[in-house]
């Protein structure tokens, strides 16, 4: 609770307007109290006209307005103190996945943060609207009526003072396995909400490898944990409940007996002061209960909080510097560059200088670590060794290197929006530099053949595409971005022959005027290869052409079935055509 209490602490208009809205709330329960007291007095007792009394139902008018005037705007700050809460913790845990290195990104399950973002923050909600402003309420008020009852009957105050602390420590047992429940509450949401979602995004497999059962049946027990695990929560509530029903009601008759035994019996006490006290002590008790429903949401509320900060307790990117980093193309050097996957060593002791403009091809068997090295030059793994024009690559301005690049995955993703709009991402553009990108990626024909043309919309909940089509949409996006680097991710299969050429063109293209690095497994991309990087062993065995490279006995093995590192195609291409032969 620390965390979210100073958190509330730190809101410092809100927590003080409610410091005066709790006086404000005390004064009017007095009042009321008196009020009720003196017309009662004033009518039974002294057996005045009802005239004598109407200023005074007047005042008690005003006080129970009063009341609820400050009741309504504690809740409203209450309200306003978790929105704000809940938009800082989901700004700083958004900040905190964009900030996080691209390995950290990688742990842990997608639905799992999602429900960390959305269901875990709305979880704090009732320690802000809820259990903040009662806490405030009950404390000032309490220590009101207190003194209240002291001015008018110091026993009754005693004893009322004498049964409280049973509620607050009754609430502390309490407290401590809701906190508990509240933990493993979150615990099994956050895992339902993963294995939902995982199983959501692989549906399509489960069902052609037939276990689409196995998966419901796993979500049921995830679903089912986690309604045991709100049952228990909302028994220990009404059990708290029960019990502060109990405490309170058991102190009110201790206090009524007292008051009736003075005031019928031994005659010690007036009626005035009796009925005063009998009709503050319930609301001292209700006070205190409401405090204790609310502790015990706060308490939920809690374990929430637990979960979140450990959600910014996130392993930071490498920091960037603040150098500027002029457009047109860049001169990247790797020198000794080395990566390990913990304590698995991929890359060692990488050297190469890439050219500015042209086409690079990063070859080597599955698994040789190629994908690695592309994330590597994209800035994406902090690894010492890699300058660009001359520099260190981390001195410079991370939006600036960003600006420079453009990295094309196997299955681009699409965005649900209209074509145009995935292309441009944001940018601020014209339809024509949209479609001038198209043209160049070779998609415009396709995308003028749609109904909507450039307004279709595509990505989630709209068309989909091919993975050549979605391909050159990022291509595309490339274009338009003006990029100097393109790193690219070749599919290793389902492309056909004709969408293949059009992709390589448009690749081709891209290359005129940028540096295209491709984890190539197709011969042509290869053979196309300004330069290619042999991937053998953890380094780069060698760098050449494709046809300077297929003088060594390891590379050509990648062209042999045993081999078994580029694809089918390519394999066969290369065992009936020569090295040296274009694609
Ligand atoms: N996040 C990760 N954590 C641990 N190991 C990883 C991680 N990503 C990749 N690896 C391992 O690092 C090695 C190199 O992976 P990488 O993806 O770079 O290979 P690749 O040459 O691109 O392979 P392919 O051609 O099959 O795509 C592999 O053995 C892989 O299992």
């Amino acid at each position: 609770m620390k965390h979210l209490q100073a958190f509330a602490r730190r809101q410092k208009a809100l927590y003080y307007t409610l410091f005066a809205l709790a006086i404000g709330m005390g004064g009017a329960i007095i009042a009321q109290a008196y009020f009720i007291v003196s017309v009662v007095d004033k009518l039974f007792l002294q057996k005045q006209d009802f005239a004598a009394v109407v200023p005074m139902l007047g005042a008690l008018l005003l006080a129970l307005l009063l009341r609820t005037f400050f009741s309504y705007s504690t809740n409203r700050i209450g309200i306003r103190m978790a929105a704000l809460a809940k938009n800082d913790y989901r700004k700083r845990l958004l900040e905190a996945v964009s900030d996080q290195s691209l390995l950290s990104s990688y742990e842990g399950q997608s639905g799992q943060k999602v429900s960390l973002l959305l269901d875990t923050v709305d979880e704090l909600d009732s320690f802000f609207s809820k259990y903040m402003p009662q806490r405030m309420v009950s404390s000032v008020v309490a220590v009101m009526i207190i003194i209240a009852l002291f001015t008018q009957h110091y026993i009754s105050a005693l004893i009322v003072l004498a049964t409280a602390p049973f509620i607050p420590m009754f609430m502390a047992i309490i407290g401590r396995s809701t906190q508990q429940k509240a933990e493993e509450k979150l615990a099994n949401l956050n895992a339902f909400s993963g294995r939902f979602l995982d199983t959501l995004q692989g549906l399509v497999s489960l069902r052609l490898y037939g276990r689409s059962g196995h998966y419901k049946e796993l979500i049921r027990t995830s679903s089912i944990q986690f309604r045991d695990s709100t049952m228990s929560i909302l028994k220990i509530a009404f059990t708290s409940a029960f019990m502060l029903e109990f405490i309170s009601m058991l102190s009110i008759g201790l206090v009524a007996l007292e008051l009736c035994l003075r005031l019928v019996v031994f005659k010690s006490i007036d009626f005035f002061p009796a009925f005063f006290i009998l009709l503050l002590v319930p609301e001292f008790y209700q006070l205190l209960k409401d405090l204790g429903s609310a502790f015990h949401a706060g308490r939920s509320s809690s374990g929430a909080a637990a979960k979140v900060e450990e959600g910014l307790l996130v392993q930071e990117a490498k920091a960037w510097g603040d150098a500027p980093l002029a457009k047109g193309p860049v001169h990247i050097t790797l020198s000794n560059v080395s990566f390990s996957y913990g304590d698995k060593m991929i890359l060692q002791d990488i050297n190469t200088v890439l050219p500015s403009v042209g086409q690079v091809a990063l070859v080597g068997k599955s698994g040789a670590g190629k994908t690695t090295l592309l994330h590597i030059i994209a800035g994406l793994l902090e690894t010492e060794g890699v300058t660009v024009n001359g520099k260190d690559r981390f001195a410079y301005k991370e939006q600036d290197w960003l600006r420079h690049i453009s990295y094309i995955t196997q299955q681009p993703y699409l965005f649900a929006g209209t074509i145009a709009e995935n292309i441009a991402l944001g940018l601020d553009v014209t339809r024509a530099d949209i479609e001038e990108a198209a043209q160049k990626a070779n998609i415009a024909s396709m995308i003028r053949s749609l109904p909507d043309g450039y307004d279709t919309v595509i990505g989630e909940g709209g068309r989909g595409l091919s993975g050549g089509e979605k391909q050159r949409i990022a291509i595309a996006r490339a274009f338009l971005r003006k990029s100097s680097v393109v790193l690219l991710d070749e599919p290793t299969s389902g492309l056909d022959i004709k969408t293949e050429h059009v992709l390589q063109e448009a690749i081709a293209a891209l290359a005129e005027t940028a540096l295209v690095v491709t984890v190539a497994h197709r011969l042509p991309t290869i053979r196309r290869a300004d330069k290619v990087l042999f991937i053998h062993n953890g380094t780069i065995a060698a760098e050449g052409t494709h046809e300077e490279l297929y003088e060594t006995e390891a590379y050509q093995a990648l062209f042999t079935r045993q081999g078994g590192g580029t694809d089918e195609r390519a394999t066969a291409d290369c065992a009936h055509d020569a090295p040296g032969k274009t694609g």
